[in-house]
């Protein structure tokens, strides 16, 4: 821990900008509720290039002011989910962000600053989004991943990677993969991970959905349908076909098991995926808990194809391109 930024006015301003990915998951086996109402899954993860960028800068205090012993974080967002000018944006619209507390790169800032026992940091978030939100893809996970980053550089706390890894799965299941990116293997609620052997590049194309669809709707619509199940789906025919290369092979091995309570809640996902397939996609499936649906191409011409007659349909509010595996959490400047 750096003392010099502890305390004290004199501190001089500083910046951090870190670019987090967006995640797809290529297989989500879901097992029963648990007692602590998550669901034990098995599930692989890929990071794709779509990314949401952080500025965390420290802010001085003003003239006049004596040390504060609360840590202050203020948030500016531009991009996707961002409230329209003028507007504080409402709690009740899943995809508008929320600018307070309740925003998780600010949660992930003060676990940093709880960690290390700081007290009186003032810093700005300045947050570009390109991850859509409440999509299914994780962006809120990538946000709070870039601040656990950004903020243990820009205090200079030199927590390790373990403990970044630790304070991610406190803050969601989903946090802890855009840290390191690539692909990997959770389990637990999706919070454990281990790196997947993964050969070539795949190429992506998203296509974003109006709204957003809540994820722990989608798990409880997926508790409505109760088929006996006791333990997730194991992953080995997605783990398997990484190791090929073969687009093709990932693309016939896909699977989401919350793919049909995604679109028994939003019926139209099943016309998209239908388009994209028709469309000459060799796999499709909504990305995690949706809406947003994903669709895996042969190589990135087929991918531009794919986009084109995807945006053609009139299905989509809009249409992304990615690359994957993409790096995790990745500090741009400082
Ligand atoms: C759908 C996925 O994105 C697939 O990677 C994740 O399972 C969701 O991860 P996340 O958004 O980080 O979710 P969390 O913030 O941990 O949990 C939000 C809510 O989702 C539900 N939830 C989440 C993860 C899990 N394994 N089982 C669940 O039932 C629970 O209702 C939980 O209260
Ligand atoms: N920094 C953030 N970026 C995006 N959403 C955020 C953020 N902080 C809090 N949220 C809230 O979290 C909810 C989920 O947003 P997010 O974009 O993470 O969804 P998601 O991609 O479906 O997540 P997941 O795939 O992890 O379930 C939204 O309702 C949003 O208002």
């Amino acid at each position: 821990m750096s003392t010099e930024l502890s305390t004290g006015p004199a501190r001089p301003r500083a910046a951090v900008t870190v670019r987090a990915p967006a995640k797809v998951n290529l297989h989500l086996g879901v097992g029963p509720r648990r007692a602590d109402g998550y669901h034990e899954v098995i599930t692989v993860l890929q990071a794709v290039s779509l990314y949401d960028e952080l500025t965390v800068t420290a802010v001085a205090p003003s003239p006049g002011t004596g040390p504060a012993s609360a840590v202050e974080v203020t948030v500016e967002i531009t991009g996707e989910g961002a409230a329209a000018p003028g507007s504080p944006g409402s709690a009740d619209d899943p995809s508008v962000v929320p600018t307070g507390s309740d925003n998780l790169a600010v949660r992930a800032a003060l676990l940093v600053a709880e960690t290390a026992g700081l007290s009186g940091e003032r810093i700005h978030v300045a947050m570009t989004k390109g991850i859509p939100v409440a999509a299914g893809m994780a962006g809120g996970s990538a946000d709070a991943a870039a601040a656990l980053v950004a903020c243990d550089a820009l205090w200079g706390t030199g927590l390790s990677a373990d403990t970044l890894a630790g304070l991610a799965a406190r803050l969601g299941s989903d946090v802890p993969f855009p840290l390191t990116g690539g692909t990997a293997l959770g389990v637990g609620r999706g919070e454990r991970l281990s790196p997947v052997p993964s050969v070539g590049e795949y190429h992506w194309v998203f296509a974003l959905a109006d709204g957003g669809l809540s994820t722990p709707a989608v798990y409880r619509e997926f508790d409505q349908v109760d088929d006996g199940r006791t333990a997730p789906t194991p992953a080995d025919e997605v783990l398997a076909a990484l190791t090929t290369g073969d687009p093709q092979a990932l693309g016939a091995a896909l699977r989401n098991d919350l793919q049909a309570p995604a679109i028994r809640l939003r019926p139209a996902l099943g016309d998209v995926l239908a388009a994209g397939r028709e469309l000459g996609a060799v796999g499709a499936l909504v990305s995690g808990s949706g809406p947003t649906t994903a669709f895996l191409a042969l190589d990135a011409a087929h991918a531009a194809r794919l986009a084109a007659g995807l945006a053609a349909s009139g299905l989509a509010r809009a249409v992304r391109q990615a690359v994957a595996p993409a790096p995790g959490a990745t500090v741009l400047g400082s």
